[in-house]
């Protein structure tokens, strides 16, 4: 395992590791984050999509029997499923909302403070509403503001609002986290896409070997779930990160998840 506060290496260094470990192994969880590992970082969030090459390969390796495909995202699960066809299981909302085998599952204090969200969120699309390209995407359970797109001088005024108008509306029970050009509140829990990835693996047959591939911040819990016996795979940047590999782009994220349904598959015990 690489330590939290060291870089993933380069996936190509870490392929013998991964060999021994799906070798090992007699099935495959493939645990999926959306935005910037299957789709591209796009200005536009609503414009975002799946790379046809990740669209395709995340189809097989759902049809293939040894293998069980997630898709755990921050997005709204409503929202993610329209994205990415194939998985048999999905985790919206940073894994506050799961749905598998044909059950949707919501954590129970996010239920408790949805409406809170939304009044936050139509709260902040009247105060930012001046802000050109400021866009507030009401998620029900967690809401998110992009700045991705301001004009780069307001990016601290929109920060600040956000951080003014979460803390009188948002009581003692909503919290801020940051991401990718967003601030992001949710209610403040003790419970992340790495939870969701322990109570979907907890249902899997033993011996599975558990990947998980994301590129964000909020994706580090669900590396140190993985991690050291299963495989997390960080996806761009150069930040440190509790993921042993990482590649660069979505591009790379299809390589990899087309070497798994390939030469992965056939390696398994
Ligand atoms: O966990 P994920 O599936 O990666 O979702 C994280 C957030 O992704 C989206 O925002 C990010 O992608 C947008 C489209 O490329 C980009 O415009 C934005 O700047 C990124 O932060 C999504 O809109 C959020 O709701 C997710 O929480």
């Amino acid at each position: 395992m690489s330590a939290p506060d060291s870089p993933p290496r380069p996936l190509d260094e870490q392929l013998p590791r991964i060999r021994t470990t799906v070798a090992d192994a007699s099935g495959l969880l493939v645990c999926l984050d959306f935005d910037g590992t299957l789709a591209p970082i796009v200005e536009d969030p609503d414009a975002a999509r799946p790379i046809e090459r990740n669209q395709d390969v995340v189809a097989t390796l759902a049809e293939t029997p040894s293998v069980t495909t997630a898709v755990i995202s921050g997005r709204a699960l409503s929202d993610v499923r329209e994205r990415i066809d194939g998985p048999s299981i999905y985790a919206g909302n940073h894994g506050l909302e799961l749905a598998r085998e044909g059950d949707v599952s919501v954590h129970p204090v996010a239920r408790e403070h949805a409406d809170r969200i939304e009044r936050l969120c139509a709260i902040l699309e009247l105060a930012l509403e001046p802000v050109p390209n400021c866009r507030i995407e009401n998620k029900h359970l967690t809401g998110t503001v992009h700045f991705r797109s301001v004009p780069p001088a307001t990016v601290p005024i929109v920060r600040q609002l956000t951080r003014d108008l979460a803390e009188t509306f948002g009581g003692d029970v909503l919290e801020l986290s940051p991401g990718k050009q967003i601030l992001e509140i949710g209610p403040d829990l003790e419970w992340g896409k790495g939870d969701a990835v322990e109570v979907i693996a907890a249902d899997e047959p033993p011996e599975t070997t558990v990947i998980y591939v994301g590129d964000d911040v909020t994706d580090e819990s669900a590396f140190r779930a993985v991690e050291p016996d299963g495989i997390g795979v960080r996806v761009g940047g150069d930040e440190p990160s509790s993921a042993s590999a990482r590649v660069d782009s979505p591009a790379a994220v299809a390589d990899f998840l087309s070497w798994l349904g390939s030469t992965g598959v056939e390696l398994l015990e």
